[in-house]
């Protein structure tokens, strides 16, 4: 596998104060601006602490957590950004998980109709999935990701160090997102994923294991920016995945985004065995895999409806039907795929069977 195929505005590199230099001295003194959340401000904010006052980039951050990926958090830093003279040509630069670059990002996008943006992802989430591909928005009306634009970022600077104070359910939340890439496009991934110690982080080995994953998500992206063909792919578990990330919050139980892409897939990987002929072994010994590693949210059949409701909303969905990504083998997806709502039942039922 090789990472020469990603976008050349695609950065690794540790030395994170250097590489946001050389971006923030072509913006104008008093129009570079800095979004954060909590956590990422105590923990890697500190680096950039000199490049923040050298530039006199001024600095704003919001709540973190999913419930706050919402309109209330937009309006402030609309506001911050309105009261300190941002205008078109001025600088975001986004520091965070996905939950915030997905937020910076829409933001950045909508403010007097587009600024300039970065992404910092701090997050394995983030690093090799949300901050990449222009993908930006926020929750609404009880869904997820229900408003937004595409809009990619101006760059992306990855720097893994930032990975090492990750508590292990959200370094298993980032995983989730390169297992699907594995699944949908790279049976050679999904085979280092499988085999990758999850008792006993190697970071070494993980920024190759990141490299490979970003490969899957910016060919996609490069390939379908606005999601009319290929990057389905992408959204592979998120159907069903989406439903339970969306069920959970709102009946007090919530669960991460990747967990629920898991949950999502377990579901998905049924219909690819019913719809597309995926292997009925392999399907057995993934299933015990991923339960083993992410457990589950449990489900009873009262509440399919529900969860069923959810799927209808999903953004891939065309004429009234559910459009589901699935995959007849390790690394071929099929795209377009319609479900019935019984079938989709009986998906459950596997999921809440296992
Ligand atoms: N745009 C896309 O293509 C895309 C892709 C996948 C997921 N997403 C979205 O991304 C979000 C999930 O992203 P996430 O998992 O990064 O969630 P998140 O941004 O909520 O971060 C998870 C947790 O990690 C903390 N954190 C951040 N950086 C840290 C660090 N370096 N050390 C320790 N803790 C840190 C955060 O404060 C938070 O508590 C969801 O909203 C999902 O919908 C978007
Ligand atoms: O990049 C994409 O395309 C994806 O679908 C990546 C997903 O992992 C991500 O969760 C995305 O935000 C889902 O988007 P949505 O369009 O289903 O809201
Ligand atoms: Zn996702």
């Amino acid at each position: 596998m090789t990472t020469s195929k990603i976008h050349s505005n695609i950065i690794f590199s540790q030395k994170v104060a250097d590489e946001l230099e050389k971006i923030v001295k072509q913006y104008p003194v008093g129009k570079r601006f800095l979004l954060t959340e909590e956590t990422p401000r105590q923990l890697c904010l500190p680096q950039l602490e000199k490049l923040i006052e050298d530039y006199g980039i001024q600095v704003t951050s919001i709540a973190g957590g999913e419930t706050n990926k919402s309109i209330r958090s937009v309006e402030k830093v609309w506001e911050f950004l309105s009261k300190n003279g941002a205008d078109r040509k001025s600088l975001l630069i986004n520091i965070g998980g996905g939950m915030l670059t997905d937020l910076g990002g829409f933001v950045a996008s909508t403010f007097k109709r587009g600024m300039a943006f970065v992404n910092l992802p701090t997050t394995l989430l983030a690093q090799v999935d949300a901050s990449l591909g222009g993908k930006t928005g926020i929750n609404f009306n009880g869904l997820k990701n229900e408003i937004g634009v595409f809009n990619e970022p101006d760059a992306v600077i990855i720097n893994t160090g930032f990975l090492k104070t990750i508590d292990d359910q959200n370094f298993l939340s980032g995983y989730a997102e390169m297992l699907k890439h594995g699944l949908i496009k790279n049976p050679a991934h999904w085979d280092e994923l499988m085999s990758y110690s999850l008792e006993n982080i190697d970071y070494d080995a993980l920024q190759e294991i990141i490299a490979h994953s970003v490969v899957v998500k910016d060919w996609h992206v490069q390939n379908d920016l606005t999601e009319k063909n290929i990057r389905k792919a992408l959204n592979f578990g998120h159907t069903a995945g989406h439903a339970f990330e969306s069920y959970a919050l709102h009946s007090g139980r919530p669960i991460l985004h990747g967990y629920a892409v898991v949950y999502g897939m377990l579901v998905e990987l049924y219909l690819s065995a019913k719809v597309c002929g995926f292997d009925q072994n392999q399907l057995q010994t993934i299933s015990q895999w991923m339960l083993k590693v992410y457990g589950k949210f449990d489900i009873t059949p009262s509440d399919y409806d529900s969860l069923y409701e959810l799927m209808t909303h999903d953004k891939k969905n065309e004429g009234g039907r559910i459009n589901f990504t699935l995959i007849s083998e390790i690394g071929q997806v099929a795209i377009n795929q319609d479900c019935s709502k019984e079938l989709i039942f009986e998906a459950l039922d596997f999921y809440r069977e296992l």
